[in-house]
């Protein structure tokens, strides 16, 4: 019994470092070829070239179907403040800031260090600059603690993320947003939730569901798509003291 324990942890921590190794080699050829074949300070150029990428080499990137329903909610809810789990090079990153108001920040965080750091240099590529984005180089769970002070957040009921991404770990959906509700990141006055399965069969996204619709006080869901679901927060009890 012991021996079948210690054989399960070692394929664990095998599959482990394969999937880290494949994520890296795949950040940095996603990488150099964006890099190498856009045009400069053009988010489209960003885009496609990112998409011509991904015609013929294996990419996590959301893709030009999911991105299309992406940048509906985003032109739609026109948020100021946008939280992405999951960042990989920045396609949804450059995706979600292109359409965002002047007054609009994104913080974008990323486990992956090599990662993290090719998606801020292709965000940066892409035309954007520092004062408009924040990368965080944390796990989701790690960096939802601090996410207050880079937010900002004063005492005004309109404060706030308005728009929160998932596409990170789908096991972590609900603690995270479990974890932003109570950290009081979510505006009281409405904030979206996009959660991203794309390819991935999600084994947990029924229990998200169910957790939501148990809520009806404060969550509901908007739309559930095949590869996106649309949750949608607001909490009516927040007293609003002028
Ligand atoms: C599917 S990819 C994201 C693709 C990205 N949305 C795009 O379109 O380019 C998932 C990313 O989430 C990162 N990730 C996985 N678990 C995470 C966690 N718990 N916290 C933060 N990032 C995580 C992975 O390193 C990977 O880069």
């Amino acid at each position: 019994r012991c021996r079948v324990k210690v054989a399960s942890l070692c394929h664990g921590a095998l599959a482990w470092a394969l999937r880290l190794l494949r994520g890296r080699a795949c950040a940095k050829s996603t990488h150099a070829f964006v890099f190498s074949q856009c045009t400069h300070g053009q988010a489209d150029s960003v885009l496609q070239t990112f998409e011509l990428y991904a015609d013929t080499h294996p990419s996590p990137c959301i893709g030009p179907l999911t991105g299309e329903a992406l940048d509906e909610a985003v032109r739609r809810l026109g948020p100021s403040r946008v939280l992405e789990l999951g960042m990989h090079c920045g396609y949804t990153s450059v995706r979600v800031l292109r359409l965002l108001r002047p007054a609009g920040r994104l913080i974008a965080v990323e486990l992956d260090p090599l990662a993290a750091e090719l998606g801020e240099e292709v965000i940066l590529v892409a035309g954007f600059k520092h004062s408009q984005f924040q990368v965080l180089t944390s796990s989701s769970a790690e960096a939802i603690p601090t996410l207050r002070s880079f937010l900002e957040i004063n005492q005004r009921v309109s404060d706030g993320l308005d728009l929160v991404l998932m596409d990170h770990d789908p096991a972590q959906y609900l603690p995270d947003l479990l974890a932003l509700e109570r950290e009081e990141l979510l505006c009281p006055s409405g904030c979206s939730v996009l959660l991203i399965y794309g390819n991935r069969r999600a084994r947990n996204r029924g229990d998200v569901l169910d957790w939501i619709r148990a809520r009806p006080d404060r969550y509901s869901v908007k739309s559930e798509l095949q590869f996106m679901t649309e949750i949608f927060y607001q909490n009516k009890s927040t007293r609003v003291d002028e």
